[in-house]
């Protein structure tokens, strides 16, 4: 385990209670201290980011040192000390991206990407996965709803008729896994997860706890999309369909283009974007079944009961 938080290092450490796991505090911006945290292991998970969106916005230098530079630091740490396989954790916010968090995000799958193409032999193999929204994530919308419910306070929706993907998390840890098991160099994974608007969600969350639903609306924040793409149609164009995932390959060419001149994309014109616009919608109902499988949302009923 490599982080900053000495903090949250610690709730692991005890919650764990395992010698097996050892803790490293450090930066992924610091090669050295990757360095060190690297040797003698087998597979990384590179979770590392500055990944709130209105942050990023003020900070985009910071955004870019952490999530960029940092994770080429993790790739060269792990090809030092002969890691076999680094998997990036990435974001929708990285296609097509209109903000700092998605565009170094976007920069990170490159870095990625670019590491498989130019080193074919290498040891270390790095492909990565696109998460959408994790429910009840930590800082993310769905507690915030459930603090403001307990507190009696309105809703506070930035726009009823904003999109976003809805993963579980038990999702995105198996997304990691296909990922981690089934993934070649460059590769990178998409889950087709459902979708529903802010507005949806919002009273799908206050009907669950029983409150009449009363929405304050705050107008969309700093570098907001109003929805989000898991894989645009160029990629959904060589993309395999794995069931309930899509792999997305590198595009394996070279810079010498008219050698492929005859390849021609001509399944591109019938595809479309995937994203929480056009994915399976989720309707309150729905919601509210999915947030009933969540065991942080079970807690709070208990709590609320
Ligand atoms: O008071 C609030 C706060 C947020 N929202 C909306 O709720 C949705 C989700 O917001 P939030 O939970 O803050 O997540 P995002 O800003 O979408 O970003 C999260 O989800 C991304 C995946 O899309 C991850 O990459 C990010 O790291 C993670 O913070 C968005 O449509 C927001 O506009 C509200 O309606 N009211």
């Amino acid at each position: 385990m490599f982080s900053r938080d000495e903090a949250k290092q610690d709730d692991m450490r005890r919650h764990l209670g395992d010698d097996r796991v050892r803790f490293y505090v450090g930066d992924v911006r610091d090669r050295e201290a990757l360095f060190r945290a690297t040797r003698d292991i087998g597979y990384v998970f590179h979770a590392a980011a500055l990944k709130q969106v209105p942050s990023c916005e003020f900070f985009p230098l910071e955004a870019l040192q952490t999530n960029v530079l940092g994770s080429a630091n993790v790739i060269d740490a792990c090809e030092r000390n002969g890691v076999g396989k680094l998997v990036f954790l990435s974001t929708d916010k990285a296609v097509q991206p209109v903000n700092a968090m998605g565009m170094t995000k976007a920069l990170m799958e490159k870095v990625a990407q670019a590491h498989a193409r130019n080193n074919p032999g290498a040891h270390t193999s790095v492909c990565c996965v696109r998460y959408g929204n994790v429910m009840c994530s930590r800082g993310s919308v769905i507690p915030l709803f459930i603090e403001q419910l307990r507190g009696g306070r309105p809703l506070t929706v930035t726009e009823p008729a904003m999109t976003r993907f809805l993963m579980t998390l038990a999702e995105s840890v198996q997304l990691v896994e296909h990922a981690f098991m089934r993934g070649r160099p460059g590769d990178i994974f998409v889950h087709k997860a459902p979708a529903s608007t802010i507005g949806d969600l919002a009273v799908a969350v206050a009907t669950l706890f029983d409150v009449e639903p009363k929405l304050k609306l705050l107008g969309v924040r700093h570098g907001e999309k109003m929805a989000e793409t898991l894989a645009s149609r160029e990629e959904l164009a060589h993309a395999d369909d794995l069931g309930d995932f899509y792999r997305i390959p590198i595009d394996s060419r070279d810079l010498n283009y008219s050698l492929y001149f005859d390849e021609g994309e001509s399944t591109k014109d019938r595809l479309f974007d995937f994203t929480s616009s056009t994915a399976r919608r989720l309707g309150v109902p729905e919601i509210i079944d999915l947030l009933r499988t969540l065991p942080e949302i079970r807690a709070q009923l208990e709590l609320a009961a």
